[in-house]
């Protein structure tokens, strides 16, 4: 059973899965343009997806950035993501930039939550998570599939895994490539909420993915990234429409 955890004025983990989008502008004037907008729409989360950001390698502007976003936030809680290349991000940097980009962010203070890479290696995640925890940050463990989907017993190990190392929050984003890796990844996760007590974030991405990203309440997800201006991966619903999809299964769940 899913234990739920409270980041700032969000429950996550509670009732219907918690909306995040994520930024995915390149530039501050474009980025201060897009939270405004989320702030306003009443994102329960908002992600930085820093990957995307041109000057993500020079930290004081990464720290300016981080200062700007919290400011328009307002207590919205913020996701720090620098995603790598090779799990779907958009700019490459060495492991050890990685590091040193995530301990940077963390030392800050300012991002609520910061997006760390199970493949990245044991020491590496478990450092981040010591020093995110330090700060009393979170941390989300992540991994991301674009080609495929594992089978249920390898995303299941890859969840306990990412448990193991210290995960405040767990999560998973696989390919399918037929409408059996859907429910792979749902049954993964249905079967996770027996492993754990963390709370979970899965998805299946593409078109064939989006009932994932709409049933998290019925299987044991507990966040979903919704479309903003751009989407961040494919398959990701605009909002509005995931809002009111979300609020109609609530309801009708309460009933039953
Ligand atoms: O890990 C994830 C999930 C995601 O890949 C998705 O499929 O919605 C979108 C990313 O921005 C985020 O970091």
């Amino acid at each position: 059973m899913t234990e739920a955890l409270t980041i700032r004025n969000v429950t996550l983990g509670e009732g219907k899965p918690s909306i995040c989008i994520p930024l995915t502008s390149s530039n501050k004037a474009a980025l201060m343009e897009e939270v405004e907008r989320y702030q306003q729409e009443g994102a329960d989360v908002v992600e930085w997806r820093a990957d995307i950001f041109e000057e993500v390698e020079n930290h004081t502007a990464v720290e300016q950035m981080l200062k700007d976003l919290t400011a328009v936030l307002k207590g919205i809680p913020l996701i720090f993501t620098f995603r790598s290349h090779q799990e779907g991000g958009e700019k490459k940097i060495s492991k050890a930039d990685y590091i040193a980009l995530n301990q940077f962010v963390i030392q800050t203070g300012l991002a609520d939550l910061v997006d760390v890479e199970l493949y990245q290696g044991e020491d590496a995640v478990k450092n981040l998570i010591s020093a995110a925890h330090q700060q009393h940050t979170y941390v989300i463990v992540s991994n991301h599939d674009f080609q495929k989907t594992p089978p249920k017993s390898e995303i299941v190990h890859r969840l306990k895994w990412a448990e193991e190392l210290g995960g405040d929050i767990l999560k998973i984003a696989v390919m399918p490539n037929q409408t059996a890796d859907v429910l792979e990844l749902l049954t993964a996760t249905n079967e996770m909420k027996e492993y754990t007590t963390k709370p979970m974030i899965t998805m299946a991405m593409g078109p064939l993915g989006v009932i994932s990203r709409l049933s998290g309440q019925v299987f044991g997800s507990v966040l979903t990234f919704g479309a903003g201006e751009r989407t961040s991966a494919p398959g990701q619903v605009p909002v509005q429409e995931l809002r009111q999809v979300l609020e109609v299964i609530e309801k009708s769940m309460d009933v039953s």
